[in-house]
Order: C-alpha cells, then sequence, then structure tokens
C-alpha cells in the first residue's frame, strides 16, 4: 500500500531497523524492487531523481505510483535530490509521498528557508519531507578537523535545522558520498558524530551514498566487458553500525546499476544472435532483485511489513 515516508521511517528508527531507498528509472528496476519488497515482507521507499523523472516522464510516475498502492506492503513514492521548489511542486502533483529538497550545498540560512517553504507546501497535502544539512564528500581519516567540520553535519546545527524548519526526516553527511569510488580502501564513518547528531534530533535520519560496491559485482562487471576505476563502497558493518546509532533510510543506487549493466553485458556477450530485449533486460532484472533483497536483510527490514 502507498504510505508516506514517515510512516516507514518513524517505526524504523524506533525499532532500530533500516529501510532501503532504491533509485528507478524504469520498469525493471521498479518491479526488481517491489517484488523484493513483497518476498521479504519489507517495507520499501522507490526512489526517483529529477533525472529519472525526465527520463521516463509520466510513463515512469504513473506506474511507480499505481504498483505502490497495490503493494501488499508498505510502500513510499520519493522524489530524490528535489533540487527546486518547482520540481518538488511536480513530484506532489504526480502523488508521490515522500519528497527530499536538497538545499545542503546553500548557506544555512537559506537551507533553512528553502527547505521550510517546501514543509508547507508538502505538508499541506500530506506528504513527508527529506531535508540534507552538511556536504556529502568522501573523506580521509587524516582529513584536518576543521576541514571535516566544514563538510560533515554539525549535530547542534542539525538540531536547531530541524526544529526550524519542521522537515520529517534528515541525510547527514558522516562521509559517505555518492557513486561506485567512496574513498581509498574502507571508508571513514564518522560513528560518533553519528551519534551525537542522533541524540540531538529525534527523526528518521538518512545515509546518502550507502552502496556497498561489492567487489565481486565490480569484478563481475569488468569481466562482461565494463570498465570501471579503483571501485569502494561503504562497509557492511558500518552500515549496520550506523542504523544501530539512528539511520532509518539507506539510499541504494550504484549497486543496482552495477548489477544491471553487468547482466546486460554478459548476456548480450554470450547471445550474440539475440535481439529480443526480454531476453537480456529479464535476467538483468533478476540482478537487481537479488541486490534489493540482500541490501533488506543487511538492513535488517525483513519481515517488517
Ligand atoms: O545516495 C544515493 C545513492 O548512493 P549510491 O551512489 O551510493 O548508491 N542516492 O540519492
Ligand atoms: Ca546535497
Ligand atoms: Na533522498
Ligand atoms: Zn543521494
Amino acid at each position: 500500500m502507498l504510505v508516506t515516508g514517515l510512516e516507514i521511517l518513524r517505526k524504523a528508527r524506533a525499532e532500530g531497523y533500516g529501510v532501503g531507498a532504491f533509485n528507478t528509472n524504469n520498469m525493471e528496476f521498479t518491479q526488481a524492487i517491489l517484488e523484493a519488497a513483497e518476498e521479504m515482507k519489507s517495507p520499501v521507499i522507490l526512489a526517483l531523481s529529477e533525472g529519472a523523472m525526465k527520463y521516463g516522464g509520466r510513463a515512469l510516475t504513473r506506474m511507480v505510483v499505481a504498483l505502490a498502492q497495490e503493494a501488499r506492503v508498505p510502500v513510499a513514492v520519493h522524489l530524490d535530490h528535489g533540487s527546486s521548489y518547482e520540481s518538488v511542486l511536480k513530484a506532489l502533483r504526480e502523488g508521490f509521498t515522500s519528497v527530499m529538497i536538497d538545499k545542503s550545498h546553500e548557506d544555512f540560512e537559506t537551507n533553512v528557508r528553502e527547505t521550510k517553504r517546501v514543509v508547507e507546501a508538502a505538508h499541506a497535502v500530506g506528504v513527508t519531507v527529506e531535508a540534507e544539512l552538511g556536504r556529502l564528500a568522501g573523506i580521509e581519516e587524516h582529513v584536518a578537523v576543521d576541514e571535516k567540520d566544514a563538510l560533515l553535519t554539525n549535530p547542534e546545527e542539525a538540531r536547531i535545522f530541524m526544529e526550524r524548519t519542521g522537515a520529517d526526516y534528515l541525510a547527514v553527511a558522516i562521509g559517505t558520498s555518492h557513486g561506485a569510488y567512496k574513498g581509498k580502501g574502507r571508508p571513514f564513518i564518522d560513528h560518533p558524530r553519528l551519534a551525537r547528531i542522533a541524540e540531538l534530533v529525534p527523526a528518521p535520519l538518512v545515509l546518502h551514498g550507502a552502496s556497498a560496491v561489492p567487489q565481486e559485482l565490480v569484478e563481475r562487471f569488468r569481466a562482461a566487458g565494463g570498465e570501471i576505476g579503483e571501485a569502494s563502497g561503504i562497509h557492511p558493518e558500518d552500515i549496520k553500525k550506523a542504523i544501530s546509532l539512528g539511520i532509518a533510510k539507506i539510499n541504494t543506487d550504484t549497486d543496482l546499476r552495477l548489477a544491471f549493466t553487468a547482466l546486460v553485458r554478459e548476456t548480450l556477450g554470450k547471445n550474440p544472435k539475440e535481439f529480443d530485449p526480454r531476453k537480456y533486460l529479464g535476467p538483468a532484472r533478476e540482478a537487481v532483485k537479488e541486490v534489493v533483497k540482500s541490501r533488506m536483510e543487511l538492513f535488517g527490514s525483513v519481515g517488517r511489513a
């Protein structure tokens, strides 16, 4: 059933598990994510970026909202990294039940003002809001403290920010970063900082850039003809620890993309004569479903629907 992001995330934070927010751009990803959620009896968040909205248009948004309504588990349809008030209004018009306004690159007062404006509009139509404070950027452990403070979320600022904006959940910067290369070796995750934020912010917390980028998947991608430089993701133990400290929403996009693309490359490579799209999109869909199921097991959301 279609529910708001807060309905899913409030329970997750209260009960100490995480819920995956998985990005989708098409039918196959949407089916894979929802099938995984129903098989695992797990709540789930379907995330569409502005790029996905542009790529898929109403074919995508109408499909995602309709399938979320029919799903046998709680599903929120979420705008990922909304960059403007107008973009959020479009998502609200399409029936989304969760919207992110990402003004973390702006100064504090601008972020507060823009986020507040989105909260008023979204709450007026019963939709909940994700905001962001801090700059997502992979950092090395030895980085100077003041530079860390410039980048990562300041706990005291986070408290004030949430009180002033009324946002429902908060994306924090504690060392993760988007994409397939999150830093040399095991990225440094500032757990003490997260613990401090969680003490001051009772709202569910959100972790962006959380893909694991598992080596076996990277190897499979390369073996199938894919080219990717040194790749590394967030260690599963760091995800579990972050959840125990207050992270309730975990964003995963890169892992799904790698799995899907590795399988398309593999299938096409093995069958040069094949030109029925179902024959190479189907196995890729299954690969995405397997990644989603394993992420749900890691997050502890299995059986929580
Ligand atoms: O934060 C993400 C996804 O992060 P990844 O690149 O680590 O999958 N989407 O908003
Ligand atoms: Ca941001
Ligand atoms: Na998001
Ligand atoms: Zn993100």
